[in-house]
């Protein structure tokens, strides 16, 4: 981060001195200018002619200046006194110039395999959010190989030259070398603006935003006081989620407004993060969505378990070290903190009619844990506590953070968490409607239609049954004719266990 910043104030000194020279070139046409306007008044007619033919052939001169070309040298390795790693931060050797791997993987998309005959097959190192490294493969040109891309209908063109003759480093910063290479950018210089002001800024962000979707994407949990990280492998994604369509694209539009609004929170002085509450019966997708929501941004999550948070200033220290772009979740709020059941309900009146079984095993091994005197331990964190703290900390360190809360029962919560501007988007994820099934049975079964359809459509509709117990009635089976049987025998069950329950309340005295 702070490698970042300090690099896009060099950037920014870079482009103002580059800006400099451009205004001085522009005085010296005003100077032409008003050469041109005192001569008229003082010279003779004849001396006004050879005045006249002698700056038309300058004229001409700097008309073919005018399309004269510029061009941006960036190499590999930076000017020790230009680097931002020279102040110590950051990852990797001193002298590594971003902005020229930043162009290696932007140009590695443009490059056509089929028009080049001669190309390198490059690799290229991401530094990841604990400080590891993966290696990714790129194509990039041989040494003097050029290819134009057109920008806002700008040609710019890039040679990649390397003075060392080619024995560079294209196997990178460990491979020794690579100090001679570089790609030069050039441009009629009248896009000289667009090229600073546009071109390379997107260079950046296009190339940020590819190392993101490269990137293995990890899920830390909390252990003592501190992270640990595993990859991060869920399946989950948006088009696999079986949900409402209109709250799905909802909550995939918000996520998008959110990725883009960076200036926005910073003109209005809040910080850049987003709350969402995910609620409703177990099974029915909450944890998926969180899945799904990383994967689309492509950012971390760290699932924080309160269970082992004894007291604020861990609970701190485990927000500070969170990354930027990154999830916080904490599941079953309702049952994380003091003010509220701090046992939690008893198991045989959490798990719903459906018996649904993690849910159970959930609240039966929080059992366990209380009796065996981890929970004895006096917990001194409150929600007001967490909410403070995300609200402080998050304000002034960090930014691009989410946060999700879930749990089974809205009512349970604390009203401090369902003030309005608190958690910005409410989700309900509900029993399994029509859309939602069709989505399951695509992803099962790769089918858009079937002659059960209609029956299992009227049985969802008065059916109460969760996404989690559709799909494992549509995994019973391969075949998916013995599968839609499964289902809905269970469905005509279920219907027949609620008329029953409701019979008895209807004769009940
Ligand atoms: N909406 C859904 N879309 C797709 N699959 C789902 C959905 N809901 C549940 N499933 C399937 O059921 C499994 C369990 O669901 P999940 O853990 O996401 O539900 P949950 O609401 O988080 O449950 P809990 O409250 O018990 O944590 C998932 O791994 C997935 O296979």
């Amino acid at each position: 981060m702070a490698a970042a910043s300090s690099s896009s104030s060099e950037g920014a000194k870079v482009l103002d001195a580059y800006k400099n020279a451009l205004a001085t070139a522009a005085s010296v046409s005003a100077y032409a200018m008003l050469a041109r306007g005192m001569a008229r008044e003082l010279l003779p007619d004849e001396l006004r002619a050879a005045v006249r033919w002698g700056a038309s052939f300058v004229r001409s001169r700097l008309g073919a200046r005018e399309k004269e070309r510029h061009t941006i040298i960036i190499r590999r390795t930076m000017e020790k006194n230009l680097s931002p790693y020279d102040h110590g931060h950051g990852h990797g050797p001193s002298n590594q110039n971003n902005l020229f791997d930043a162009a290696r993987t932007y140009l590695a998309t443009k490059i056509n395999p089929r028009t080049m005959p001669r190309l390198c097959l490059s690799h290229s190192r991401a530094v990841e959010h604990d400080g590891s490294t993966t290696l990714r493969l790129l194509l990039a040109m041989e040494e003097g190989g050029s290819t134009t891309d057109d920008f806002e209908g700008v040609e710019f063109h890039w040679t990649y030259m390397d003075a060392g003759g080619g024995d560079n480093g294209n196997l990178g910063r460990g491979g020794g070398g690579g100090g001679s290479e570089s790609l030069e950018l050039s441009f009629d210089a009248e896009h000289a603006e667009t090229a600073l002001e546009k071109y390379v800024p997107f260079i950046m962000s296009t190339a940020e935003e590819l190392s993101r979707q490269d990137r293995a994407l990890k899920i830390f949990l909390n252990e003592g006081g501190m992270w640990q990280g595993i990859n991060h492998h869920h399946p989950a994604s948006f088009d696999t989620l079986a949900m409402d369509p209109a709250l799905k694209q909802a909550v995939l539009d918000d996520l998008d407004r959110f990725l883009k609004r960076k200036d926005y929170y910073q003109r209005i002085g809040k910080a850049w993060k987003r709350g969402y509450l995910l609620f409703g019966p177990p099974g029915t997708g909450k944890s998926s969505l969180v899945a799904a929501m990383a994967n689309h941004l492509r950012f971390n999550l760290y699932d924080l378990d309160l269970s082992g948070v004894y007291d604020n200033s861990t609970l701190q220290r485990l927000l500070i070290d969170m990354s930027n772009k990154s999830i916080l979740v904490i599941e079953d709020i309702d049952c994380s903190f003091d003010t509220m059941s701090r046992e939690g309900p008893k198991a045989t009146d959490t798990a719903d009619a459906d018996g649904d079984n993690s849910f159970r095993e959930r609240y039966e091994y929080r059992d366990r844990e209380y009796h065996r005197g981890s929970y004895h331990q006096e917990r001194k964190i409150t929600l007001s506590g967490l909410l403070n703290f995300i609200d402080g900390l998050w304000s002034t360190s960090g930014e691009e953070r989410i946060i999700i809360f879930t749990t089974n029962y809205k009512d349970r919560l604390d009203p401090a968490l369902l003030r309005p501007g608190r958690m910005d988007m409410h989700v309900y994820m509900g029993y399994c409607g029509w859309d939602a099934f069709k989505t399951l049975v695509r992803n099962y079964h790769l089918l858009d239609d079937h002659r059960m359809f209609p029956e299992i459509q009227e049985l969802l509709a008065v059916v109460e049954v969760t996404p989690a117990e559709v799909s494992e009635m549509l995994l019973r089976s391969e075949d998916v004719d013995v599968a839609l049987q499964v289902l809905a025998e269970f469905l005509k069950e279920r219907r027949g266990e609620t008329k029953e329950s409701k019979h008895k309340h209807d004769v009940a005295p």
